[in-house]
């Protein structure tokens, strides 16, 4: 089923009759550099494949405007990963550029065993296909989580298999610019697949073999944890970006949070640009290396691959068939406490600090407190002031619903909640999570914003005040990923300008977003305040007495 369905006029969509629309850059039109790339044959990407080939299964994967849904092939039983991109929210939101160059990128990518191949692209009348190699392992991300701190070996190991990946990509004149742990996948065997080529740049030929530092125009796409200064000041990107997010990413692999972190994209940039960054104190020695001389403001001064190849930390890494070893375990990091604590580092090591870092490692020495940044959305421990219900707990149905069978969204949305609550508006949003606004302070605007990770939902508003945003997940179950009571009166609601379709759900120590996508704005702003007052004038009534 899908969400947006019924959402957008058809009037507003460009004519997608011709079948090639997509894949034949009606949209995008080739530039000489695409016309002039070697052509995949037309058995390799193309119609030869239509959805009736594939048995869908789970959704493995929710992107910003996909679905990754694990698919076998009715003839070979071969499983695939397909990536489902909806066209009229892809022409809606303007992303029609973006799904060509994950296109074009990944078929020019296709055979390195650290990047995952795109087997097939197809479309049908609503939704494009990509036919991806499935990674059956999940995320790097997940194991992060899981161990919190990685083992050495593993780290050194992946760190090189990725590093290697990075290597080839530039050689094919492909940054990638969102590199992150989401984005790196483990195959059958645990060998990384790195993702999700949407945001990549594809260099114009003659530069394919340029310096890293060698820097071209970019618009602001990637991670705000993960994306490089050059970007943040001089809106460029360099090859050097990709290895500044691999550090990133490394670093996270050892410390369990990436460098740089903070509550909202602005507190990170600013760490970003003063390179305010801790060493923890049990950081193996070999490693330290690697950040002090990669965290640079200047690319210039960082190392290309080639060196980075060469540092100590790699010193064992037989590069030439590291695809074809078999990777260390993943365990969790066990210190070895014969390692030199990086306040007693060389002076070397440590000239290459700021001294925001250098102050920033002595302190974590005498904390070894590691802060670990997982953005989450809160979901049943904000119901607790929803009124008129009789207990905060969920009924046991509470959550979860499937889709069969049901005449309409409405009746099936409230089949998400107890029997005497309805649902009195839905909308499609995009959500994103920050830190609480300060009052009187503006909205996100310019990077800040589009730094933001927006989430497609769709927003509930129900007779009791809820205010709850729904996915898709497994087995086309819809679930409540974050929810909150209009009515509580420590809930702060704030619209944008009149001209803006966003406002925000100011929580005691978050914000949540919400920018509606289905032109229902003025509703919205209606039945939200409504609620929300009757909310605040209670706290207004109560607050002498208090
Ligand atoms: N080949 C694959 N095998 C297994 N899982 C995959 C594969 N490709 C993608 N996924 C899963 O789907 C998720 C989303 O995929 P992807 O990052 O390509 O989508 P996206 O729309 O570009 O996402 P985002 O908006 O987060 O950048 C991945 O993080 C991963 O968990």
């Amino acid at each position: 089923m899908d969400l947006d369905r019924n959402r957008v006029p058809m009037s507003a969509l460009p004519d997608y009759a011709d079948p090639d629309y997509f894949d034949h850059g009606a949209v995008n039109k080739q530039t000489d550099y695409h016309r002039s790339l070697p052509k995949h044959s037309s058995s390799h990407i193309g119609s030869a494949k239509t959805p009736n080939d594939y048995i869908f299964g789970d959704i493995i994967g929710d992107g910003s405007y996909s679905k990754v849904k694990r698919a076998t092939d009715k003839r070979s039983w071969k499983e695939y990963a397909i990536k489902v991109l909806d066209k009229r929210y892809i022409v809606k939101e303007n992303k029609v550029k973006y799904v060509n160059i994950e296109r074009d990128s990944m078929m020019r990518l296709n055979g390195y065993p650290g990047i995952a191949r795109l087997f097939h692209t197809f479309q049908d009348d609503l939704k494009l296909y990509y036919v991806l190699e499935y990674a059956p392992n999940g995320e790097l991300l997940h194991y992060i989580k899981k161990y919190r701190f990685l083992n050495e070996a593993s780290v050194q190991f992946y760190a090189a298999e990725i590093l290697s990946s990075i290597e080839f990509m530039h050689s094919c004149g492909i940054i990638h610019r969102d590199l992150k742990p989401e984005n790196i996948l483990f195959d059958h065997n645990m060998h990384i697949k790195i993702t999700d080529f949407g945001t990549a740049k594809i260099l114009p030929p003659k530069y394919a073999n340029s310096p890293d530092s060698t820097m071209f125009s970019s618009s602001f796409v990637g991670t705000a944890e993960y994306v490089a200064p050059e970007l943040l000041s001089k809106q460029v990107v360099s090859k050097s970006s990709d290895v500044w997010a691999f550090a990133c990413v490394v670093f996270q692999m050892i410390t369990g949070s990436p460098p740089f972190h903070g509550r909202d994209p602005g507190v990170i940039f600013r760490k970003i640009m003063s390179l305010d960054y801790d060493l923890p104190k049990l950081m193996p020695i070999e490693m330290v290396p690697l950040f002090t001389s990669i965290f640079r403001l200047q690319t210039t001064e960082r190392p290309s691959i080639r060196e980075l190849k060469q540092f100590s930390f790699f010193h064992d890494i037989s590069w030439n068939d590291l695809f074809f070893q078999t990777p260390p375990p993943l365990q969790s990091f066990r210190p070895n406490y014969h390692h030199i604590p990086v306040n007693s580092l060389p002076p070397t090591y440590r000239s290459n600090m700021t001294a925001a870092a250098a102050a920033g490692a002595a302190a974590a020495h005498a904390s070894a407190s590691i802060v670990r940044h997982q953005p989450k959305f809160v979901s049943d421990q904000k119901m607790g002031n929803l009124t008129n219900r009789k207990s905060a707990s969920p009924p046991a149905h509470y959550g979860q619903a499937t889709l069969r069978n049901q005449p309409s969204m409405d009746m099936f949305y409230n089949r998400l909640f107890p029997s005497n609550e309805s649902v009195v508006l839905s909308s499609a949003v995009l959500l994103s999570l920050t830190a609480p606004l300060p009052e009187g302070s503006k909205f996100p605007s310019g990077i800040t914003k589009m730094f933001l990770k927006k989430k497609s939902r769709v927003m509930l508003l129900t007779n009791m005040g809820r205010c709850a945003f729904i996915t898709k997940g497994k087995n086309d179950r819809f679930f409540i990923d974050a929810e909150v009571s209009l009515y509580n009166p420590s809930v702060e609601v704030r619209f944008d300008d009149n001209k803006s379709k966003r406002f925000l759900l100011n929580l005691e120590t978050e914000a949540w977003i919400v920018e509606d996508t289905s032109e229902n704005i003025s509703r919205l702003r209606d039945v939200i305040s409504k609620f929300n007052r009757s909310g605040r004038s209670s706290l207004d009534r109560s607050s002498p007495e208090d």
